[in-house]
């Protein structure tokens, strides 16, 4: 718009200018219910404020400072109002944490001929080890880690049997095995071969569980000026929380004038205010899994999956030629519906569309009112036995589950809590629906 501006003849600029001012009073009211955040003020920044010294002297540039939330740790505030566009924050490439600093270190000497270790593997372990290097180049970084990161991937037989029955205890079971067998099949083998490099004191699961933990609740994907796409540590970046409405959205590519990573905002950030990344378009079933957290206000990425088989007969109609399909529909909370027209009842159309389908319910131009409802019953009351029994296996919790139970059994108790408000939605939207035919 800005760009726009300059350029336009008097007429067009007249337009663009309303344009402009409706879309920024747009902006700044996007996520406001959400920002109200708690700073904690009583934490011991020592460990920050070397952090931001250290970046400024090699080339960080930022508004933003350091502070402690309530149920987040750390995060960053606007020190000075932010416009649309401004960078926030801005990092030298030679402080990002990728493959290509990688080349440099003995990990890499040590392991480059290992054909089946990845340069992903390779840099996990780089951290394991350089979390404990006196003399690190990024010792300022390391120091303000948490020594425990809090994922899913670290869930007690607590955490996790309060989420039996749900999806996430399959994904969390199958995420902790997966990085089991990776440790086993990488120790001890690495400390006999490289006694040197990999001690066996360092190269323990529960080190190895927490530089897992760091790079999948703290990296970023990055272009770097090589033009490569990597995943990187993005030292001080790294404190940014995330939100469901972000200020800063997009980001990821070194700048090849200044070989900076920028951080620009997409929405204003007033003074005082926490400044939000978007870590992606992830559902709260990944948030807790892999960074330990589910966000306040309603993430848009939220969904129940549905599976439907569907069984047709081959255009031929021999019943020798069945054909089997599966197609997954993903299920929002109803109450997140925006599709006015033809009625959805809060629910996706390909979904509706799909089950008109199987259960030979289709509408056209020539379907009557009354034959509308009535096949619409049919998917109605077809919906609703899926979701019924989801509800069921979802009995609420009253309060005394949560009070002194641990972050883990409050986390799965908050994701139980999420589902069951999808499903209800979709149970309420469907019952009211069908009360009204
Ligand atoms: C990239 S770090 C951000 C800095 C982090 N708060 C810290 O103190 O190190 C990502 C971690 O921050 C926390 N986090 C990020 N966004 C959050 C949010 N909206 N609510 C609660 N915790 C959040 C989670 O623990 C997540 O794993």
């Amino acid at each position: 718009m800005k760009k726009l501006l300059l350029t336009s003849n008097a007429a067009a600029k007249e337009v663009l200018q309303i344009l402009q001012d409706e879309i920024v009073v747009k902006l700044k009211s996007v996520g406001k219910s959400d920002d109200a955040w708690m700073v904690v003020q009583t934490q011991n920044h020592d460990a920050e404020d070397s952090l931001l010294k250290w970046g400024e002297h090699l080339g960080v540039k930022s508004i933003l400072q350091i502070a402690f939330f309530q149920g987040a740790g750390r995060g960053m505030v606007a020190s000075e109002s932010i416009g649309v566009g401004e960078i926030a924050l801005e990092i030298p490439e030679s402080l990002i944490i990728s493959d290509e600093l990688l080349c440099q270190s003995e990990v890499f000497l040590a392991l480059k001929d290992f054909n089946s270790i990845t340069s992903e593997t390779m840099l996990l372990l780089w951290s394991m080890r350089e979390r404990y290097n006196l003399a690190s180049k990024f010792k300022p970084y390391f120091d303000t880690l948490p020594a425990n990161f809090n994922t899913g991937l670290s869930f007690g037989i607590d955490g996790l049997a309060a989420l039996e029955g749900t999806l996430l205890f399959d994904e969390i079971m199958q995420a902790k095995q997966h990085l089991r067998q990776q440790y086993d099949e990488l120790f001890p083998l690495l400390c006999t071969n490289f006694p040197e490099i990999f001690r066996k004191d360092v190269c323990t699961w529960d080190n190895f569980l927490w530089a897992c933990e760091l790079w999948y609740s703290n990296s970023m994907m990055v272009v770097l000026s090589s033009g490569k796409l990597s995943t990187c540590l993005v030292p001080v970046a790294g404190l940014l929380n995330h939100s469901v409405s972000p200020h800063i959205l997009n980001y990821g590519r070194v700048d090849e004038a200044t070989k900076s990573l920028k951080f620009p905002l997409s929405r204003p950030c007033d003074a005082g205010e926490q400044c939000f990344l978007s870590y992606g378009k992830h559902p709260g079933s990944h948030l807790v899994t892999f960074y330990g957290f589910l966000p306040r206000g309603d993430n848009p990425y939220d969904v129940i999956p549905l599976d439907l088989d569907t069984s047709a007969d081959d255009e031929d109609g021999t019943a020798q030629s069945v054909t089997t399909s599966q197609t997954t529909h993903m299920v929002r909370g109803t109450w997140l519906s925006r599709s006015g027209g033809f009625p959805t009842y809060g629910l996706p159309q390909p979904l509706l569309s799909h089950l008109r389908a199987a259960l030979g319910c289709d509408i056209d131009e020539s379907t009557t009112e009354a034959d509308i409802k009535e096949n619409d019953k049919v998917v109605l009351e077809t919906i609703l036995s899926i979701f019924n029994p989801m509800l069921e296996a979802l009995p609420e919790q009253d309060d005394s589950h949560r009070e002194g139970a641990s972050w883990d059994v409050k986390l799965s108790l908050d994701y139980k809590d999420l589902q069951r408000k999808i499903i209800s939605s979709i149970v309420t939207s469907c019952t009211s629906a069908l009360e009204n035919f």
